[in-house]
């Protein structure tokens, strides 16, 4: 699919300038498999007939390394910023880039990950398409932590590795519960 062709080369170029953002080399984070792995999901939220009782998506963070979404133009993602819910307006032709949490473990919290929901609306239906970039598969059976080249005396990892297949293995039977967070296992 043509959109696809895309999104795999706008993945590389955001890459290219988050290696850059974070003093890496600018092939850093396509070079360990970042841009690969990318999955497209399509969202369909009809009118809700009583939109204060539910939500669309609940509050979370994307558990990837990056995710690039489309929408049109009905409205309803939110994003949390200092405990203050705030909308996403739609911009037609504009795409909305989340950092996962994948991302904010590579470049030991030096991006953060956002958590964001979509709430329910009387007008609908809204589309909402993510493509999540989640790594090359090779990824899956290695340690995963804080890129190296990040780390020093002054900044040392905030993270344990661990193994990214147990890792996404948490965040899929994560409860409702917001207290505890996938990555919570792997701070130190
Ligand atoms: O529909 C949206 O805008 C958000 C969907 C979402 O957050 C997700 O699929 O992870
Ligand atoms: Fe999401």
């Amino acid at each position: 699919m043509e959109y696809i062709k895309h999104l795999k080369k706008l993945g590389e170029t955001l890459f290219e300038l988050l290696s850059e953002a974070l003093g890496l080399q600018p092939d850093h984070l396509n070079s360990i498999g970042c841009s690969k792995g990318c999955s497209i999901v399509a969202h369909y939220y009809p009118p809700c007939p009583q939109p204060e009782l539910t939500l669309g998506v609940r509050k979370h963070a994307d558990a990837g390394i990056l995710t690039v979404l489309l929408q049109n133009d009905i409205g309803g993602l939110q994003v949390l910023h200092d405990d203050q819910w705030f909308d996403v307006h739609p911009i037609r032709g504009g795409l909305v880039i989340n950092i996962g949490d994948l991302l904010q473990v590579l470049s030991n919290d030096k991006f953060k990950s956002v958590k964001h929901r979509a709430i329910a609306s009387h007008v609908g239906p809204r589309i909402s398409v993510p493509c999540f970039f989640s790594g090359h598969a090779s990824l899956l059976d290695k340690p995963f932590g804080p890129i190296k080249n990040l780390l020093s005396e002054a900044n040392p990892p905030r993270y344990k590795e661990f193994l990214l297949k147990e890792y996404l293995a948490k965040f899929f039977s994560s409860s409702l519960d917001d207290n505890k967070l996938p990555l919570d296992d792997y701070k130190q």
